[in-house]
Parts: C-alpha cells; sequence; structure tokens
C-alpha cells in the first residue's frame, strides 16, 4: 500500500516540476505545500525522484513504474518498500554490484544501454571511462568538507560525539553522507567549508608566492578564493564576478574565515574592461570559468533531462570571451590558472589548445580530476604560463 501511494506522490511531483528551476528548489516549495508528508515521506519522495532522472535517458520508451523500478534497483544497495512491493524478484540481488546489476536488468530490458543514461557521452573529454562515467550516475556523490587548518581535532572529535559516519581523507578533507547535516553541531561558521573533493585538489595548481597579486575572476561565492587564501595569506586579492549578490555571499564567507583584506569588483568579463582594471597586473589570474557543470550532474542529475547539446558551443563562446579579456592582465611568466566543472572538452582540452594557439601561452600542466572515480564531482584543470 505505502509502494502505491509514493508512486502516486512521484507521478505528481514529476508532471509539477517544470523542469525551470534545480530540482532541491522544487521540492523544499512542493513540500511547504504539502504538509501532510512526514520527513520519512519527504525523503522516500525526494529519492525516488532523483533516481529517477539518474536514469537519464536510459529506458525513455518504458512506463513511468518500470523507469522507477530500473532507477531504485541500481541506485540503492539496501533492499526498500518500492522495490520489495512492484519488483520483490529483485529484492536478493539489491546488494549485488553495480556491474552484475546492469547486466541483470539487460536482461529483462533488452533496450537498456548504460550510455543512454548520458546521451552528450560523445563531447567526454579524454581519458575518461565512457561506460564507467555513464554508470557512475547513478551513484549518489559524498558530501565533503574543508576544514580550517588547526581546526581538525575539534572537527574529528565533534563528528565522534554526534555518532556521524565520516572518512577523514587527508589533512583537512573529509567525506560525510550526502545530507548529513552539520550545521547545528558547530556555532563557529568559519571552521569548515563545504567543497567538494576534486574542487578541493584543484588548489594543488595555485602555488602562490608572497605578496603576490591574484585575481579570482569568477569568484562566485569565493570558493577557490578561499582555497588560495589558504596556501599563502599574504597575497594582494582581486575579486569579481558578473553577479553582485554572489559576491555579497563571498564577503559573509571572507568574514567567517577572517579574510578582511582584499578588492572586490562586478566586472562582465565578455565586455572589455580596461576603463577599470588599465593600471592592474596579476602574478595569477583564476579562471573557475562558467560551465555546462556538466562534472557535477551526479549531484544535480535533472541537468541530463534539461540539458540541450547546442549549449555546449554556448559556453565555449562565452568562455572564450573571458578569457581574451583576461589574459591582458597577467604579467609574464605567470599562471593563468583555468578550470571548469565540465566533461566536456569543447570546453576543456579545447579551450586549452586555443588559449595555446591564440595567446601563445605554454601549458605547464592539465589534468582531468576523475570525481567519477570517488563519488565526487569531475573538474578540469589547466595551468597556462604567459611568456
Ligand atoms: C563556476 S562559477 C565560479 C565558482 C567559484 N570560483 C567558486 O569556487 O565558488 C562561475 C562564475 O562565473 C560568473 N560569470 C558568468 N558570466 C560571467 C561574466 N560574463 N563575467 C564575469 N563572471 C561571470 C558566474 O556568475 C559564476 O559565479
Amino acid at each position: 500500500m505505502k509502494a502505491i501511494h509514493q508512486l502516486a506522490t512521484v507521478e505528481q511531483i514529476l508532471a509539477r516540476y517544470q523542469q525551470d528551476q534545480p530540482l532541491h528548489r522544487f521540492l523544499a516549495v512542493y513540500y511547504r505545500q504539502n504538509k501532510q508528508m512526514g520527513s520519512k515521506d519527504r525523503k522516500i519522495a525526494s529519492r525516488l525522484v532523483y533516481n529517477y532522472f539518474r536514469l537519464g535517458h536510459a529506458l525513455q520508451q518504458e512506463s513511468l513504474i518500470n523507469r522507477l523500478i530500473v532507477a531504485e534497483f541500481l541506485c540503492n544497495t539496501l533492499s526498500n518498500s518500492f522495490i520489495a512491493f512492484y519488483k520483490p524478484e529483485w529484492e536478493v540481488s539489491i546488494h549485488l554490484t553495480l556491474e552484475e546489476k546492469l547486466a541483470l536488468v539487460k536482461r529483462e530490458f533488452s533496450d537498456f544501454n548504460v550510455l543512454a543514461i548520458f546521451p552528450f557521452h560523445y563531447h567526454l573529454s579524454e581519458g575518461i571511462d565512457t561506460t564507467l562515467f555513464c554508470s557512475k550516475i547513478l551513484v549518489q556523490p559524498d558530501l565533503y568538507i574543508r576544514v580550517r587548518k588547526g581546526a581538525e581535532k575539534r572537527f574529528t572529535g565533534t563528528l565522534l560525539d554526534a555518532g556521524l559516519n565520516f572518512q577523514h581523507l587527508g589533512e583537512q578533507t573529509y567525506a560525510l553522507a550526502n545530507g548529513t547535516k552539520l550545521d547545528h553541531l558547530f556555532t563557529d561558521r568559519g571552521l569548515y567549508e563545504v567543497q567538494d573533493l576534486s574542487s578541493q585538489q584543484v588548489g594543488n595548481y595555485f602555488k602562490p608566492q608572497k605578496w603576490d597579486k591574484w585575481w579570482d575572476c569568477c569568484a562566485a561565492s569565493g570558493g577557490k578564493s578561499l582555497l588560495l587564501h589558504q596556501q599563502q595569506p599574504d597575497i594582494k586579492l582581486l575579486v569579481s564576478d558578473i553577479r553582485a549578490s554572489i559576491l555579497d555571499n563571498l564577503d559573509e564567507r571572507f568574514l567567517h574565515a577572517g579574510i578582511r583584506n582584499y578588492q572586490k569588483k562586478v566586472l562582465d568579463l565578455t565586455l572589455d574592461q580596461s576603463l577599470y582594471l588599465h593600471d592592474y597586473e596579476f602574478d595569477g589570474i583564476i579562471l573557475d570559468a562558467p560551465c555546462s557543470g556538466s562534472g557535477t550532474w551526479g549531484r544535480t542529475p535533472e541537468m541530463i533531462n534539461q540539458f540541450e547539446e547546442h549549449t555546449i558551443q554556448f559556453f565555449q563562446d562565452l568562455q572564450r570571451k573571458i578569457i581574451r579579456n583576461v589574459i591582458s592582465y597577467l604579467k609574464p611568466g605567470k599562471p593563468l590558472i583555468y578550470i571548469t566543472c565540465s566533461v566536456f572538452k569543447e570546453e576543456n582540452e579545447a579551450q586549452v589548445a586555443w588559449i595555446k594557439e591564440e595567446f601563445k601561452l605554454q601549458v605547464e600542466s592539465q589534468e582531468l580530476i576523475k570525481g567519477y572515480q570517488h563519488k565526487a564531482d569531475t573538474m578540469f584543470i589547466a595551468r597556462l604560463v604567459k611568456a
């Protein structure tokens, strides 16, 4: 009976969701309007809907109930009331490996193709294992935390006291199950940042020197700047973004992190900004570019449904406009750190090749950080040095 009710709820959510906003935002409003749903009902409904979107474009010809059964089976490792009710014969196999379960689904649905989960796979960057990447969309990424230097002991102790499961991956990096709530455990808001594992790793490419002048030119709420500042607090930092509101978030995060000495500008970098930047020169520029975000769709699988292939070209053009408008502010011999959270070659290695050709920068290093292998986002980073 419960499962029948769950199915009806999912049908209603999918019918109402216009796919014009992130799913989590839609669900928050939906649950507010449906107060009769208890927290367990909400949790199950969210799981079912998210898993449904994790199936991407696979089995599109199948009925909703069949797609939900397959999604629930592939995305869960423990049995649940939905599978028990609608597909009891699969219950005993739910703990199998993803590979084994994919084979089992294929036996029942001969049309099933794991590559159809992510139909844009023809655009994947070099080095990505296409089949593995597509199958890992079925696995929800973890929650990653970067803890302030020196606060690791306190952070670990609080997690232990709260009885939370976690992994301490490196000095300041922790992994927890997605959805773990930490806010109520810590009053000091600068003690930790939520930052994906791959996003933390890009920091290895910054290498700032004391008294350097750096520009985080698409800074948003400052994730990369915080990482940069942690590596070298004695730098002169300019942060900019096209959105003033997101820079307000940056101010707040910087305040909590104790960073007071920085300059901030609202700039549209598709336009020539020489009027405002004519006497600026930098020892390092971080360009964490606006991009498809396709490396993060494990967290927002509804995007696979919403994305249109031509958008890749849109982002490539946008990124080139921005690159063109920032490179002249780089001192000779100094790095441009180009970052995307995209898995598309047009936004990644093709951009690096273009920068090299167009502006004669040397590629010091580039890497596709394969987060899909570690329940994390996939990102691309290149360190290019001006001649
Ligand atoms: C990937 S996000 C940056 C994330 C950020 N570095 C962080 O670690 O939190 C890209 C940012 O580029 C900004 N952006 C988009 N178009 C822009 C433009 N024309 N000029 C400047 N910034 C732009 C967006 O507002 C967005 O905040």
